[in-house]
């Protein structure tokens, strides 16, 4: 399951990584980023996460495979594409004595930009920091500083985002204000890539996802996609009585027998909400059939369920 985007604004082919002394990081990565999307990669710890975005950020030296950005080859052409790329790295790192407004003015400058108020005035406001701009960082909450990282990445106005875990370890009312404030980029037209642990996250709000493990990626595809083609209902009808087998009544739907028949056990639909009325239709059929049971457990598999089963059938495909 993947999806090549076509003209993509970043493509990585065949990349790989192998720190010295360390682990292979990246295996070959292949990846393709549409132009005004918002892709999620998930991974576990060590995935290779990092890796993969310091290798488009001039952070980490790639042993393998090339990168290109808005169609130039990153290595050749290093300059011109720096200035279009932001990152909002996991670590918050500045000077917490200094004041906002100087440290997104200076990280203006990093990037080889013009001086420009405008810009740093519309950054700071975008990110409700406007009236936090004379206050030194470390006076700042968490949630904050979080802020002003993004405001930081944003202030050459780049192209291409990425977002390094940007809501970890921050309160849920938090996490959502951040993808307010994403989805306000996407909406002016930025492309932004994040990695996230929060299956969460990545449902809300990416586009396309992509899930990678041990340097590879297992799966590309649209979240939509993903959830249509594996995101099922699973409902559990605990019986009154056990059944020896499925009587004709229910042979059209896609159920089984669990628990030595204790248990029926109805597998289906395609996450368009399908299955949730197939098991309703289901109950019906039970009662009208005369079949009795005293508990019902239904619920959707989540991008979560999948992105686990996924990374399962891995570790099983590299073990055999
Ligand atoms: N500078 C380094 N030197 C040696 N090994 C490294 C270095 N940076 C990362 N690694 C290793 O490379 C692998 C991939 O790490 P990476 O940080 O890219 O994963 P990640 O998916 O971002 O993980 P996390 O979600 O924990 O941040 C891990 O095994 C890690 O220990």
């Amino acid at each position: 399951m993947s999806t090549t985007p076509p003209d993509p604004i970043l493509d990585i082919r065949g990349l790989e990584k192998t720190y010295r002394n360390g682990p292979t990081a990246l295996g070959g990565v292949d990846l393709q980023i549409r132009k005004g999307e918002i892709f999620a990669l998930l991974g576990p710890n060590g995935a290779g996460k990092t890796t993969l975005i310091g290798s488009v950020c001039g952070l980490v030296n790639p042993t393998g495979g090339s990168i290109q950005a808005f169609g130039l080859d990153i290595r050749k052409h290093w300059r011109e594409v720096r200035c279009r790329i932001g990152l909002v790295p996991q670590e918050l790192s500045f000077d917490m004595f200094d004041k906002v407004i100087r440290q997104v003015r200076y990280s203006r400058g990093m990037f080889g930009c013009a001086p420009d108020e405008a810009r740093i005035e519309e950054v700071l406001k975008a990110l409700s920091l406007w009236d936090k701009r004379d206050e030194p960082i470390r006076k700042l909450s968490g949630g904050m500083k979080r802020r002003v990282m993004i405001a930081k990445a944003l202030a050459h106005d780049p192209d291409l985002l990425f977002l390094d875990e940007p809501t970890a370890g921050v309160d849920v009312e938090l996490r959502r204000d951040m993808w307010k404030q994403i989805e306000g980029l996407r909406e002016r037209g930025t492309t932004i890539i994040l990695t996230t642990h929060y299956i969460e996250e990545a449902e809300e709000m990416a586009d396309r996802v992509g899930v990678i493990n041990k340097g590879r990626i297992l799966l590309t595809d649209d979240k939509d996609a993903i959830m249509a083609q594996l995101g099922r209902t699973e409902a559990v009808f605990e019986l009154a009585e056990p059944m020896g087998e499925i009587p004709a009544a229910l042979s059209e739907y896609p159920v089984t027998l669990e628990d030595e028949g204790r248990k029926l056990v109805y597998r289906g639909g395609d996450g368009t909400g399908t299955g949730k009325r197939e098991v309703a239709e289901l109950a019906q059929d039970l009662t009208r059939s005369g079949i009795a049971f005293t508990g019902l457990d239904a619920h959707e598999s989540s991008l979560e369920e999948i992105f686990v089963g996924l990374v399962e059938q891995g570790k099983e495909e590299i073990a055999a």
